[in-house]
């Protein structure tokens, strides 16, 4: 049988003219469990890891998956299985990581807003590393610490005012920016983390952003990351791992990532040159692992022929898919079964009752009522971002691997959405 490849996500492929995830049919996954519905190619994920692995072979490194792109169980447990570490920016996600088995010392946790809660219940799980992003935070993670009778290890996370040439809302190593300790000020808190009691200091991190596709940001900021780690080892504060965060884009459309393995290539020879090529090398991915790993199917409900414009209305909407319409996000919107009829375009809309509430706008597609779309490198920042807006449920998901396929999550109804209400007596 012909198959074509969807480029930019392997493990995806037209059979004649069914989509393919791996060796299931989507059209029967989608018919089995319903729309809409994320489905996820487990050896896609795995394949993405095993690039970094490979970047990184003969390296002290350490992978920590950046949760908050995908937090489904099934997808957690992919990547605890496979050795990997967690990087979590909550409570939350601390409880669903321990859920699938990770352990504490293989959890970083970041994020500018830790609550005291969440400090004292990561200390005793016996977590890895705090990225502390303020002195403030500092302060308070060292009372937490000492009122519990534990010295918590700790990072500095550094804003090195690099632009990463991404969307405004998902660049965070700026100035302007809410996350990390400014350059300036790294090396006076790093003064202060090593002289409380309740603090040790194990290494030093640093994330500029998310969806980058130009090398040259990630390498200026490994020079002022490196001048740091210089300046606070001179001043007897030694670091035993570098956390460059994670933030490598993936091919949404015609974005081209940089090369991962040359990147890494590059960086390694700063780190060599500089001598810190000993320390244990972190990393906190989350799209690029998972991102052209999953799609997600929706029904076409209605055609609509418009004056203007014609709407293709489907059954996911903003809900399930929000970068649309966060970040007038692209994502490449294919038919689960090809027709030969001539195309006509469409705006990709859903049923929430926002203007906002787009898919895709001017597309090209073959289609009719009761077709099935796929909407396609669905797998980082949707089912993790969806909502309940319009009191409707979040999607089902599944996991496939090979001809295997498993219901990862059911799909949620409004009981299960009211559960934790109670009407005042
Ligand atoms: C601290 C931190 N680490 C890792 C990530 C993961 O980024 P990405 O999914 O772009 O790899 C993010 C998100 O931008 C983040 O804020
Ligand atoms: N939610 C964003 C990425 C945020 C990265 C987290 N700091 C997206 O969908 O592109």
């Amino acid at each position: 049988m012909s198959e074509s490849l969807l480029p930019g996500h392997p493990h995806f492929a037209y059979r004649a003219s069914d989509l393919f995830v791996e060796g299931v049919r989507v059209a029967d996954l989608a018919r089995r469990h319903g729309t809409p519905l994320f489905i996820y190619s487990k050896s896609s994920m795995l394949d993405a890891l095993a690039a970094y692995q490979r970047g990184f072979a003969g390296r002290k490194s350490k992978i920590c998956y950046a949760m908050k792109a995908n937090s489904s169980l099934g997808v957690l447990q992919v990547f605890a299985q496979a050795g990997c570490g967690f990087d979590i920016v909550s409570g939350g996600e601390l409880e669903r990581v321990l859920a699938v088995g990770a352990q504490g010392k293989d959890i970083i946790f970041s994020g500018v807003g830790k609550t005291r809660a969440e400090m004292k219940r990561a200390l005793d799980v016996g977590i890895g590393c705090f990225n502390v992003e303020s002195e403030a935070e500092l302060e308070v993670l060292n009372e937490v610490a000492a009122a519990a009778g534990k010295v918590a290890p700790v990072s500095i996370r550094v804003n090195p005012d690099v632009d990463p040439k991404t969307h405004p809302y998902i660049s965070t190593g700026l100035k302007g920016n809410k996350f990390g300790i400014a350059h300036e000020r790294t090396l006076a808190a790093y003064q202060r983390a090593a002289s409380r009691k309740a603090l040790r200091v194990v290494g030093i991190d640093c994330h500029i952003g998310s969806q980058i596709t130009d090398e040259s940001p990630y390498l200026d900021a490994m020079d002022r990351v490196l001048d740091l780690v210089q300046s606070i080892e001179a001043a007897g504060i030694p670091l035993r791992h570098i956390d460059f965060g994670g933030g490598l884009g993936i091919s949404y459309d015609a974005d081209q990532p940089p090369a991962a393995d040359a990147l890494w290539a590059k960086l390694f020879a700063k780190l060599d040159a500089r001598g810190f090529g000993d320390r244990e090398f972190m990393i906190e991915p989350g799209r690029s692992l998972v991102g052209n790993a999953g799609v997600c199917v929706t029904e076409v409900l209605y055609l609509k022929p418009g004056e203007h414009k014609n709407f293709c209305i489907v059954d996911a909407a903003m809900n399930d898919l929000p970068r649309p319409a966060m970040y007038q996000a692209f994502h490449m919107i294919e038919p689960v079964t090809r027709r030969s009829e001539l195309a006509t375009h469409y705006d990709v809309v859903g049923p929430v009752c926002e203007s906002g509430d787009w898919i895709g706008r001017d597309r090209a597609l073959a289609v009719q009522t009761g077709d099935m779309l796929a909407v396609m490198s669905a797998g980082a920042y949707c089912m993790s971002m969806a909502s309940n807006y319009n009191t409707r449920g979040r999607a089902a998901e599944v996991l496939v691997e090979g001809e295997k396929s498993w219901l990862i999550r059911e799909r949620e109804t409004a009981a299960d959405q009211m559960r934790a209400e109670r009407l005042p007596t």
